[in-house]
């Protein structure tokens, strides 16, 4: 577009920004849309002189209806990818303990509102939380931090060492809208 022959400095350059969108509300959530069937619920953190507790997952809070039968612990090596990964028989229900994670989610199910879209969730030990990712939706967990990620997972189900309930896609694959930084790691 040509200028206008007395345009300022300051329209010249307005007139190539571009405006940020809203991305938080006003008490500081964010406004992205999440992926259908995901929760997320921040997870309180008490902190003394002497150091601090975390409550990590308790049935009482009614965040998911299936009950506790197992439980582990990953970790993700900084700047490492683990994924993508999908669960037909079971969720997981992530509670972070240390570390930055981006959670990214794709969701292919035909009858899902949010099919075809890309949901990405950071997790951070500085704002621990709890989020679960639905059966049938893609994820993959990407440690954005410079220390390990460790996560305390909850799956709702118990895990079948003979027959592991888990469908792997290759990182860069094309059948999923996303694309980690060049170099990334992982699988
Ligand atoms: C998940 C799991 C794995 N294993 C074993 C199987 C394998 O030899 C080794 C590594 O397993 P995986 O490659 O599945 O682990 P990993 O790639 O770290 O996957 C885990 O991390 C994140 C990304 C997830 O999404 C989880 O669902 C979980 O699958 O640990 C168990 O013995 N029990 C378990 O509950």
């Amino acid at each position: 577009m040509k200028a206008p022959l007395h345009e300022t400095l300051l329209d010249q350059t307005l007139r190539e920004a571009v405006q940020d969108k809203a991305t938080v509300s006003a008490e500081g959530r964010s406004l992205g849309r999440l992926t259908h069937g995901v929760s997320v619920r921040f997870l309180k953190t008490h902190t003394d002189e002497r150091g601090t507790v975390t409550e990590l997952y308790d049935p009482r809070w009614g965040f998911h209806p299936e009950p506790l039968v197992f439980s582990y612990t990953f970790t993700i090596r900084p700047g490492v990818v683990k994924g993508w990964n999908l669960h037909r028989r079971h969720e997981d229900r992530y509670a972070i303990l240390q570390g930055r994670m981006a959670l990214v989610l794709f969701d292919p199910r035909p009858d899902s509102p949010t099919c075809g879209e890309v949901c990405r969730i950071v997790l951070s030990e500085h704002e621990r939380c709890l989020v679960n990712v639905p059966i049938n939706v893609w994820h993959a967990d990407h440690n954005i931090g410079s220390s390990d990620v460790v996560i305390v997972n909850f799956p709702t189900i118990q895990y079948d060492h003979a027959a592991p309930d888990k469908w792997r896609l290759p990182l860069d694959t094309p059948l999923i809208p996303y694309r980690f930084p060049e170099g990334t790691t992982g699988g």
